[in-house]
C-alpha cells in the first residue's frame, strides 16, 4: 500500500480521501528540515502547502518518493528541477484557491481605500477620529493588474463589477482574451503611469522578481495604492517603505513577504501599510477544495498511474492510465531494446505510433520509450526524469502519428540514430494486453522481451542453431524461448533467445567466436 506524508496543515478531507483510496497516510506537521529528512525515506508521496520546503537535500533523502502534491498554486517552495532529476512528479491544484485569493486582494483594496485597519484600531482605542480618516472611492478608479491569469482575471471581474477601469500588463495575455475579460492590455510603463491601484498576480520568476523595483515604483502615479497577494519578492520592500514614507505611495497591502514567516520587516509600523500573514488562500472553502484535489490527484497517481496538474510531466487521466499501461510497458521494452543494443552516442530517437496506438495520448508512450532507453545510463530513470535526461544529453526526440493502416492493429516503432547508424524496432500488443516485439532492424522477428535474453546476428547457414544450442547446453544454460528472423534465405539472421541465466563473460566470447556469428549481446528486461 502506498504511503503519504502530509507535512503542512491541511483540511482533514485530504487524509480521509487518501485512506478511502487505499493510501496509508501520516500527518506530521511543523518538522524542521533535518527532522523531515530523517523520515521522508518511508513515503511514496508528500502532500504540502507553502511551509514545507522541498529542497534537493530533502529529495536526496526521499528514496521512495514518487510524487509531491501541493495543496495550492505556488510551487516556489519545491525544487522542481531537482524533483524532475530524481523522477519525482510535482503536482499542484491550480484553481482550488483562486477565487478566495482574488477576494483577499479585493478585500485589501477596500481596506487600503478606506484605511480600515487603522480606523478600527483608533476607534477601539476610544478615539473616534472621524476627521482623520478620509478615504477614496473605487468607482471610476483605474486598477492595474500585473499578471492576468486565473487569479488576476477573477480580480478583474470583481473590479469591473465595482465600476473600476481595469488595465493589465501580462506579456502572455492575448488581445482576444483581454477583450473577453473586459480589460485594456497595456505595457508595464503605461500601467505604472496610469493605475490608481496596482495588484500583483504573477508567479515569482526571474522575469517577475522585483517587478515593482525602486525604479518602477518611482514611475507610478503619486498616491498609488499597491496590493500583493501573489509572492514576496515581486516588490522591493525597502523601496516600498521609502515610497510610503515620502507619500508617493499612499498605501500598500502585502499578504506575502520576501522572508516568510515575516516576523520583522522594514515595512512594519509604516503609516499606510497593511499586512496579513499569507492568508490569501485561507478560507474554509478554498482549503477544502485544495485538500480534496491534492489527495485525489496524488491517490490517482499512486494507485492508478493517472497524472493531473503535474508541472514536470504530461497529464494522463485516470481513465487513460489503464488503457495506456500495456502500451507503456511495450514502449519501455522497445526503448530498452534499442538502448541496450545501441549503447552510448545516440543523437536522435523517433517514436512512431499507428493503428490503435495512434488514437492514444502519445506523450506517456514517448516518456516510457525514453525511460527504457535511458536505463542504459541510469538505474533511477523513470518517465518523469527520462525526458530531462534525454534533453541533457542533447537527444533529439521526434514523435510521429500515422493515420495509415498497417499489418498490425496497433504498433509502436522506435528508431534511433547514433554512431552505428539508424536502428529501428517495432512491437505490438497481443489481445490488447501483452507486449510483443515484431520487428528488429527491418527483419520480422516475434518475441516477448522479458528476463535474460541473448541477441545474436549471424549468417543464415545450416548447423548454426545446433552449434549454439550445444554451446549453451554445455555451459548449463537453459533456453526458454527461441525466436528467429532473417532478411533472406542464407542472408543476415537475427536470433533472440530467452535464457534462464545470463550469458556473460567467457561464454559470451565463445558464442561470439562461433562460425557465422556477426554480433552477440546479452540483454536484460
Ligand atoms: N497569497 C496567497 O495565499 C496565494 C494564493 C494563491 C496563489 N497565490 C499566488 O498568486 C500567483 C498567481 O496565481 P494564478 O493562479 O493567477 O497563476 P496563473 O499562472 O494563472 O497566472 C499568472 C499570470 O502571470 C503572468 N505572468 C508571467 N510572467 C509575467 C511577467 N513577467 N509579467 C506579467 N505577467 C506575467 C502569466 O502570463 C499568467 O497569466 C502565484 O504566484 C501564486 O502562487 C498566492
Ligand atoms: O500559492 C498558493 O496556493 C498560496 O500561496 C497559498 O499558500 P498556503 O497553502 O500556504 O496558504
Amino acid at each position: 500500500m502506498p504511503k503519504v506524508l502530509i507535512s503542512d496543515k491541511m483540511d482533514p478531507k485530504a487524509a480521509q480521501i487518501f485512506r478511502e483510496r487505499g493510501v496509508e497516510v501520516d500527518e506530521i506537521t511543523g518538522k524542521t528540515p533535518e527532522e523531515l529528512k530523517a523520515i521522508i525515506g518511508q513515503y511514496d508521496g508528500l502532500a504540502i502547502r507553502s511551509s514545507t520546503k522541498v529542497t534537493k537535500e530533502i529529495l536526496d533523502a526521499a528514496t521512495n518518493l514518487k510524487v509531491v502534491g501541493r495543496a495550492g498554486i505556488g510551487v516556489d517552495n519545491v525544487d522542481i528541477p531537482a524533483a524532475s532529476a530524481k523522477g519525482v512528479v510535482v503536482m499542484n491544484t491550480p484553481f482550488g484557491n483562486s477565487i478566495t485569493t482574488a477576494e483577499h486582494a479585493v478585500a485589501l483594496m477596500f481596506a487600503l481605500a478606506r484605511d480600515i485597519p487603522e480606523a478600527d484600531k483608533s476607534t477601539q482605542a476610544g478615539k473616534w477620529e472621524k476627521n482623520r480618516f478620509m478615504g477614496v472611492e473605487l468607482t471610476n478608479k483605474t486598477l492595474g493588474l500585473i499578471g492576468a491569469g486565473n487569479i488576476g482575471s477573477i480580480v478583474a471581474d470583481r473590479a469591473l463589477g465595482l465600476k473600476m477601469k481595469v488595465i493589465a500588463y501580462d506579456p502572455f495575455l492575448t488581445p482576444e482574451r483581454a477583450v473577453e475579460m473586459g480589460v485594456e492590455k497595456v505595457t508595464l510603463d503605461d500601467l505604472l503611469a496610469r493605475a490608481d491601484f496596482i495588484t500583483l498576480h504573477t508567479p515569482l520568476t526571474d522575469s517577475t522578481r522585483n517587478i515593482l523595483s525602486r525604479e518602477n515604483l518611482a514611475k507610478t502615479k503619486k498616491g498609488v495604492r499597491v496590493i500583493n497577494c501573489a509572492r514576496g519578492g515581486l516588490i522591493d520592500e525597502e523601496a516600498l517603505k521609502d515610497a510610503l514614507d515620502s507619500g508617493h505611495v499612499a498605501g500598500a497591502a502585502l499578504d506575502v513577504f520576501v522572508e516568510e514567516p515575516a516576523k520583522v520587516s522594514p515595512l512594519f509600523g509604516t503609516p499606510g501599510f497593511i499586512s496579513t500573514p499569507h492568508l490569501g488562500a485561507s478560507t474554509n472553502e478554498a482549503q477544502v477544495n485544495v485538500a480534496i484535489q491534492v489527495a485525489e490527484q496524488m491517490a490517482d497517481f499512486l494507485v492508478n498511474g493517472g497524472v493531473t496538474n503535474a508541472l514536470n510531466m504530461p497529464s494522463l487521466s485516470a481513465e487513460e492510465a489503464p488503457k495506456l499501461k500495456p502500451y507503456m510497458a511495450l514502449a519501455e521494452q522497445l526503448g530498452s531494446l534499442v538502448g541496450q543494443l545501441s549503447g552510448e552516442g545516440l543523437m536522435a530517437v523517433s517514436v512512431e505510433v499507428e493503428g490503435a496506438a495512434a488514437e492514444l495520448n502519445q506523450k506517456p508512450i514517448t516518456g516510457a520509450v525514453l525511460a527504457g532507453l535511458m536505463k542504459v545510463y541510469s538505474d533511477t530513470v523513470n518517465m518523469v526524469n527520462a525526458p530531462f535526461l534525454a534533453k541533457e544529453r542533447g537527444l533529439d526526440v521526434r514523435e510521429v502519428r500515422h493515420d495509415r493502416e498497417g499489418d498490425y492493429h496497433t504498433l509502436i516503432r522506435v528508431s534511433v540514430n547514433g554512431r552505428n547508424g539508424e536502428r529501428s524496432v517495432a512491437g505490438t500488443l497481443f489481445s490488447n494486453r501483452t507486449p510483443r516485439l515484431v520487428e528488429m532492424f527491418g527483419i520480422k522477428v516475434e518475441a516477448d522481451l522479458e528476463g535474460d535474453m541473448l541477441y545474436i546476428v549471424n549468417d543464415d547457414k545450416p548447423g548454426f542453431i545446433g552449434r549454439l544450442g550445444s554451446t549453451l547446453g554445455e555451459a548449463g544454460i537453459n533456453i526458454g524461448t527461441f525466436h528467429l528472423g532473417r532478411r533472406s534465405a542464407g542472408g543476415e539472421a537475427v536470433l533472440l533467445l530467452s535464457v534462464d541465466s545470463p550469458v556473460q563473460g567467457d561464454l559470451l566470447k565463445t558464442v561470439c567466436s562461433l562460425p557465422g556469428v556477426r554480433q552477440a549481446k546479452a540483454l536484460r528486461f
